[in-house]
């Protein structure tokens, strides 16, 4: 017997996310011969059938829609067990002639005993719950006829929904939305896949749950790790306020430069954000005379020579156009930058200033990027959707391509090194969606980099991105956007 599924959003600790190949080799291992359905769908089907009792225990009608593959097959085995459990359940066998022999097996054993079945390509008017079992990780294209049909009928359907392993229509891999309909809750099987994770899949997944269905991904490699609120108990490793609680002073916390530009406001919240992270100094270079609400920041201009060696730099945030000097210099100078917004539509536009990015970690110097997918976008020189329809490989594909690393901004948010396994954060929500909060994330980042420039610059970026997000989760999923100043105050209450 094995385990139930577990709830997997908000994430405690950290968990890898596994491809459909990497799946359906395990998949393969632990196929056993014997009996059809497989023992692997027997248990996912059992284990859809429970969460669907314990999501809606006194639901009178549940519809679940069967696709033609092994997916469906799941949906097949659920429906059995819910309707020997006396649930009045009807099945919709959808999408032609069974694809494989344990999804018609499957059927043959629902059919058998008496379960209602439909060729209805909808959910039942009064389905109370609908378990979408349509396609899973064989999806191949955008669900087309009867079952783009179906899905549409279900995003429309006001029935709470449970996905079996995928909202259909939803890529595993990549997050990217071929047509699904979104739903309350996902129960994914063997593996957490990357899809659900960033792109499309936290707004089409809801809640999910993982049941590993007793298999165990031993030698398999993971192609993302998720990131959590857990990430946060190791900057208590790297400050050096941990480290010296006491005898301390300014001057071993860290410097902070943040470089502003035409709009001094997106300067003003990167450089807030950087004092709140808890850099000692933070220089402020951006056209202003004072800040009266934040009078610990020290107004300077950038030495030419400069900043000390050490120090972080933050650079980008409302700088406007006709940077590119500038930013030459910059990347020349300063072994820790932290480049956004402006600076890198000026990468973006200019093949010099990145051939100058690439060769900074030749000579030991490291940079950050912190692009949102126009930016992203921009760089890789494509469309903003093909960057949103496979984040992790377009992260991954810029920090390779520019030698450094990458925080591509979004939801499921990726930090990507050259070499390394990515990141994909787990907090955070809509809340996050107001003008400043990417220089909020660019600043933060800035003043944890200034207390520990020895670490990992991906772990780094990625618990950044995890600490903004924890701040947006304090709120109800769907709450009016958070003005940056105060994602700012709230980020400084979570310090660990
Ligand atoms: N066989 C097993 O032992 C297990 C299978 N499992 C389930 O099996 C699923 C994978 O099953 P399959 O590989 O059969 O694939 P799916 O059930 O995901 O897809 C069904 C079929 O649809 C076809 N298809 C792809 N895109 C389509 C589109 N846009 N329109 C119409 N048809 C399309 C595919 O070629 C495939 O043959 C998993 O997601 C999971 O739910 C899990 O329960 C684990 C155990
Ligand atoms: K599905």
């Amino acid at each position: 017997m094995n385990k139930p599924p577990r709830a997997l959003l908000p994430l405690g600790g950290t968990l890898l996310a596994f491809d459909a190949a990497a799946t359906r080799r395990l998949e393969a291992r632990a196929a056993a011969p014997g009996p059809q359905p497989s023992l692997l769908m027997e248990r996912a089907g059992l284990s859809a059938a429970r969460l669907a009792r314990a999501l809606c225990p006194g639901a009178q009608q549940v519809s679940v829609l069967c696709g033609p593959g092994n997916n469906g097959g799941d949906g097949w085995v659920a429906a059995w067990h819910l309707h020997r459990w006396g649930v009045a359940v009807t099945a919709h066998a959808l999408g032609g002639e069974s694809r494989t022999s344990d999804h018609r097996a499957a059927m043959a054993r629902a059919r058998a005993a008496g379960v209602p079945i439909s060729n209805e390509p909808q959910p039942s008017a009064q389905a109370e719950l609908v378990l979408d079992a349509l396609l899973g990780i064989g999806l191949r294209s955008a669900p087309a006829g009867e079952l783009a049909h179906c899905l549409r009928a279900l995003g429309q359907h006001p029935a709470r929904k449970l996905a079996l392993d995928l909202p259909s229509g939803l890529e595993a891999d990549t997050g990217r939305d071929w047509g699904a309909a979104a739903c309350t809750d996902t129960l994914t099987f063997l593996s957490a896949k990357p899809g659900l994770f960033t792109g499309a899949g936290r707004a089409l997944a809801g809640r999910v749950w993982l049941d590993e269905l007793g298999a165990s991904f031993g030698g398999e490699p993971a192609v993302a790790e998720l990131a959590s609120s857990a990430l946060l108990a190791s900057w208590r490793a790297l400050s050096p306020r941990a480290q010296s609680s006491h005898a301390t002073h300014k001057g071993r916390q860290g410097d902070l430069w943040v470089l502003g530009g035409a709009m001094p406001g997106a300067a003003l919240l990167a450089a807030r954000a950087g004092l709140h992270a808890g850099a000692g100094r933070v220089y402020l270079d951006g056209r202003l005379e004072a800040d009266s609400l934040q009078p610990e920041l020290i107004l300077r201009a950038l030495p030419a020579e400069g900043p000390p060696v050490g120090s972080c730099l933050v650079a980008g945030c409302g700088w406007g156009e006709g940077q590119a000097d500038r930013l030459a210099e910059l990347l020349e100078r300063n072994q820790h930058l932290v480049l956004d917004a402006d600076a890198l539509n000026s990468l973006a536009a200019d093949a010099s200033l990145r051939a100058r990015l690439q060769q900074r970690a030749g000579r030991g110097a490291r940079t950050i990027l912190t692009p949102h997918p126009l930016e992203a976008a921009r760089l890789l020189q494509t469309a903003v959707a093909e960057v949103q329809a496979d984040r992790l490989r377009c992260a991954q594909a810029l920090a390779q391509e520019l030698n450094c690393t990458v925080l591509l901004k979004g939801s499921g948010t990726v930090a990507a090194s050259p070499g390394q396994r990515p990141l994909i954060n787990t907090t955070g929500h809509g809340a996050l969606a107001s003008a400043g909060t990417g220089d909020v994330l660019a600043g933060w980042l800035g003043g944890l980099w200034a207390q520990a420039p020895s670490a990992d610059p991906q772990r780094l970026a990625a618990l950044a991105a995890v600490w903004h997000g924890l701040a947006a989760d304090q709120l109800p999923l769907g709450s009016a956007p958070l003005p940056a100043s105060q994602l700012v105050q709230r980020m400084h209450q979570l310090h660990p």
